[in-house]
């Protein structure tokens, strides 16, 4: 029987302990020729280095050259190269540049890709045209005193130009009326240092249309983009489209803007104040000789305010004033014990002065914000500007004042990416990128390691450009500093980001009045690390929301919510994996010195991931573990390692493909009832799997039913696999399976991972896969072929079939994601448009039907097959045990 052992390294806890597999083992000899699975692997260069979504624009894409070359060009007349690529909002205190660079160009595609779209209805008769090149939304500020660095910064990285991939900047031409967005009071300020340094004019957008233009995007477009943030605990709000407006912006930067927003570029500056984040800094480094905003900040986390601030106990002697509400400990009069001692300056700890001015400041603005939140009847605040600064003490002040003075009625709502709401919002204005069009699953948000180093804040000279980490990098450096010299700074650096978050334990404040929030911490993430809050977001205008989804809104793709003990546990289980891992990815770039470098690199920015996550679990959103181990892939291309298990795939599918034919012959041999079960074994790694006794989800008597007793005759007429592993997985579970679902008539959709995912299966090794499979099987190749997988099949081999009825299609489609997990917001338009017809939906493996989509809800039958290959997991869900099988059937209507 065909077995599945082809175990998941970290989606399967016994690591294949219990799980054998001897047909598998001893193939390999003699069969499987030609080339096997080998010759099919992925042409990696054709794949982005980075961003686990390819994408292009593929409107009106035509084919250029011999349609029966390997790769013809294909010519993609609305793929635009005419983007806008940097705004900027110069303000009091800071600099904030967002630009947006564009994923790696391919100029072909496979015709696998082109004869789906084709069969699929995608090519011509316009599929709806994207305005919107993908690409990736970067954010990085500098201070408005250092302007300096940051023309250097724009000026190396030629973000003026259109970036370093511009053909403009290749071929040296030299525009000379370029524009920039720019928004903040140095867009005036500053426009003809611009002139003179850049050759660029600034574009001047008015500050508050950016300020609201920029929040409007941030909450409509940013799934976890607003929390709220109380004694220490941030939580996530879902934002309502349809009941977001009317709200408060209030923008914290060096002064304070005060904003009622009534809907898309209709709003209201209602107020403001002169008391802000210049204030803070400012007094604070006056009066404590710090040297940097951050600086200060940490020095608050460790002060006592009480010997400055007068407190209403030194006033009435001890006691509260409760008739009107204040508690003994509540602040009467910020630094007004400073003024009865005939104390001098240098007579205060510097950290108590940090935090004095901090509550003062944070109070006030808190404040001020009620009253006009009061004003205008409004329930919800959300802050922005740099003052913010992510820092949980802060946030706990100004809610617990909105909080206190409302009596609950109105809250403090933080946003993840408070100081760029100006810089977005001057974005955005740019009329040609259609950014306007972009739904929230055309978004995908990414946390490098690399941005805090290169980009986020600059040490010394500044770097040079972003491609520097590249070591594939066509461009001549010179004399910049290279890569290797990059990737030592960063295995220095990687590890100052696990520096612990403040973030407090929940005491409460107690009642009467402003009592001392308890969100306190010792040490100060540093700026760079900060700068992980903001990640970069993928712009993928090819992503769609899969359209069988029974109720997009309330769908959740994570199985299990990631509280803190999970976390401890995958944390374990990823850190003890993952020197395994690097020892792959290193092999698998040939173990180069350069390789180990860059494992290194990436073994230190994963485990800094970890650590920031275990510190702060709601870090970077609301973060499961579909996310957690995409973040890891993530990492792993972003080191440059394209496909760290690419050899071992290969040599489990040649070894699989070789005991192929074997399999069917067997399969064929069995009656109808029994092959289906011995089908659906097979998928469930049968060889270990006691049916009856190990099931924790068995629904196979009601599958059967409906594929054999209730509708005979009436086949489905679509089915789309998602396969999960290379090897046994694929070629002896799922491609069986496929073809027995062919043999009835129903056309089958494979589903592969558009990106490598740890031993994964994808879209682009699929065909050869098949290809190899369907030379011992009719029923593959015609199959295949009229699915346009295979083009050749008829050449030199002997055809025992020409006669035969044409075939229903076997079809490959990506789904748009490069992790061993799926979320079905946001799946590949191709996958989008296979599912249009699709009646059925096979859901396999661990990451795509257990850890995800367990409990996700179909338009279309659907089945799910797993094999639980951990055990924590086994009784969690299931009251199991490890190796617990689950074949759930969920026939929509019950028959
Ligand atoms: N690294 C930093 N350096 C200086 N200030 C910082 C830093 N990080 C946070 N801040 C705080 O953020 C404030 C600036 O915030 P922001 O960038 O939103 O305002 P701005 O645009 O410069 O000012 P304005 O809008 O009033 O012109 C500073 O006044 C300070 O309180
Ligand atoms: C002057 C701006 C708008 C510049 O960003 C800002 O610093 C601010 O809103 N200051 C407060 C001015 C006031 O309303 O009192
Ligand atoms: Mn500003």
């Amino acid at each position: 029987m065909a077995a599945n052992n082809n175990s998941d390294p970290i989606l399967d806890e016994g690591g294949g302990g219990g799980v054998k597999h001897e047909a598998v083992g001893e193939a390999g000899e003699g069969k499987g020729g030609g080339g096997g699975a080998a010759a099919t692997q992925a042409p990696a260069a054709m794949l982005p280095r980075s961003g686990s979504r390819p994408q292009l624009d593929l409107s009106g894409a035509a084919i250029h050259g011999n349609l029966e070359d390997r790769n013809p060009t294909i010519l993609l007349p609305n793929q635009s190269d005419d983007i806008s690529h940097l705004a900027l909002d110069i303000g009091g205190s800071l600099i904030k540049l967002v630009y947006f660079s564009r994923h790696a160009e391919h100029s072909s595609e496979d015709k696998r890709k082109l004869s789906t779209k084709r069969r699929l209805g995608m090519l011509n008769g316009g599929r709806r045209s994207y305005p919107v090149l993908g690409g990736r939304l970067h954010f990085v500020k500098f201070e408005t005193g250092k302007l300096n660095e940051c023309l250097d910064f724009i000026s190396s990285k030629q973000l003026h130009r259109g970036g370093v991939d511009s053909p403009s900047w290749r071929s040296g031409a030299q525009p000379d009326n370029i524009v920039i967005k720019a928004t903040g009071g140095g867009a005036f300020k500053y426009a003809d240092l611009f002139k003179e340094r850049l050759g660029v004019s600034l574009e001047k957008e008015d500050e508050m249309d950016c300020l609201v233009a920029g929040a409007n995007f941030l909450l409509k477009s940013i799934r976890h983009e607003a929390f709220t943030h109380m004694d220490g605990q941030k939580e996530y709000v879902q934002i309502d489209q349809n009941d977001l407006f009317p709200f408060l912006l209030v923008n914290v930067g060096s002064g304070v803007s005060i904003i009622k927003v009534d809907g898309h570029g209709k709003f209201q500056r209602v107020s403001g104040t002169n008391v802000g984040g210049g204030t803070y800094w400012g007094l604070g480094r006056l009066m404590t000789k710090c040297k940097s905003f951050d600086e200060l900040l940490e020095l608050s986390q460790r002060g006592d305010n009480s010997t400055i601030d007068m407190l209403v106990g030194d006033i009435y002697g001890g006691l509260d004033y409760s008739k009107i509400g204040l508690s003994a400990s509540t602040i009467a009069s910020s630094f007004g014990k400073t003024i009865s001692d005939d104390k001098e300056l240098s007579d205060y700890r510097p950290e108590d002065i940090s935090l004095s001015l901090l509550r003062m400041i944070s109070y006030n603005i808190g404040q001020i914000s009620y009253l006009n939140a009061l004003r205008y009847g409004l329930k919800r605040i959300f802050f922005g500007g740099f003052f913010i600064r992510g820092h949980a003490y802060t946030m706990d002040t100004i809610s617990f004042a909105v909080n206190f003075w409302s009596k609950g009625e109105a809250k403090a709502m933080f946003l993840r990416h408070e100081g760029f709401l100006g810089a977005l919002g001057a974005f955005m204005s740019y009329e040609k990128h259609g950014l306007d069009d972009l739904r929230i699953h055309h978004l995908v948000e990414r946390f490098p390691m690399g941005a805090p180093y290169v980009g986020g804040k600059i040490h010394g000279p500044p770097l040079g450009d972003l491609n520097e980490k590249a070591s594939t990098s066509t461009l001549d450096h010179g004399n910049l500093n290279g890569f290797i010299s990059w990737m030592e700074k960063f295995v220095q650096k990687g590890t100052q980001i696990t520096a612990p978050v403040p973030v407090g334990f929940p005491v409460t404040t107690g009642m009467g009045g402003f009592e001392r929030p308890t969100a306190k911490g010792d040490i100060l993430r540093s700026d760079a690390s900060a700068a992980l809050n903001v990640g970069v977001l993928h712009l993928v205008p090819t992503l769609d929301v899969f359209p069988l989804l029974e109720d997009p809104k309330m769908y959740e793709p994570n199985t299990i919510d990631l509280d803190l003990n999970e976390y401890k546990y995958w944390f374990k289980i990823l850190s003890d994996h993952l020197p395994d891992l690097v020892d792959k990815a290193v092999a698998s770039e040939g173990g180069t010195d350069d390789a180990k470098r860059r494992g290194d690199a990436f073994a230190h920015a994963f485990s800094a991931h970890l650590a920031r996550l275990m510190e702060e679990p709601a870090a970077y959103g609301k973060f499961g573990l579909a996310n957690l181990l995409e973040l890891r892939e993530e990492c792993l291309r972003e080191f440059q390692f394209v496909d760290a298990y690419v050899s071992i795939k290969q040599r489990e599918n040649e070894a699989s493909l070789a005991v192929l034919p074997d399999l069917l012959m067997e399969l064929d041999s069995m009656n109808e009832e029994a092959r289906l079960l011995a089908l659906i074994e097979g998928v469930l790694a049968a060889n270990i799997f006691d049916w009856g006794s190990r099931a924790c989800i068995d629904d196979f008597d009601m599958f059967k039913k409906r594929m054999l007793a209730d509708k005979k005759g009436q086949p489905y007429k679509r089915a789309l696999l998602f396969v999960d592993n290379s090897g046994a997985d694929v070629v002896l579970g799922m491609i069986p399976l496929a073809r027995e679902l062919l043999r009835n008539g129903t056309e089958v959709v494979l589903v592969a991972n558009s990106l490598p995912a740890l031993n994964d299966v994808t879209a682009n090794e699929l065909p050869g896969i098949v290809a190899e499979a369907a030379k011992h099987c009719g029923i593959l190749r015609k199959a295949a072929e009229a699915g346009g997988l295979i083009f050749d099949a008829m050449a030199g081999i002997q055809d025992d079939l020409k006669d035969e009825p044409v075939s229903v299609p076997l079809m490959v489609v990506e789904n748009g994601c490069g992790s061993p997990c799926i979320d079905f917001r946001q799946v590949s338009s191709e996958l989008a448009a296979a599912a249009k017809d699709a009646d059925l939906l096979i859901l396999e493996g661990m990451g795509r039907s257990l850890h995800t989509n367990l409990n996700a809800r179909f338009k279309c039958d659907t089945l799910k097959l797993a094999m639980v290959k951990n055990q924590r997991l086994a009784e969690k869900l299931f009251n199991g045990n490890i190796y617990d099988c689950i074949c759930k059937f969920e026939p929509v209507h019950l028959t």
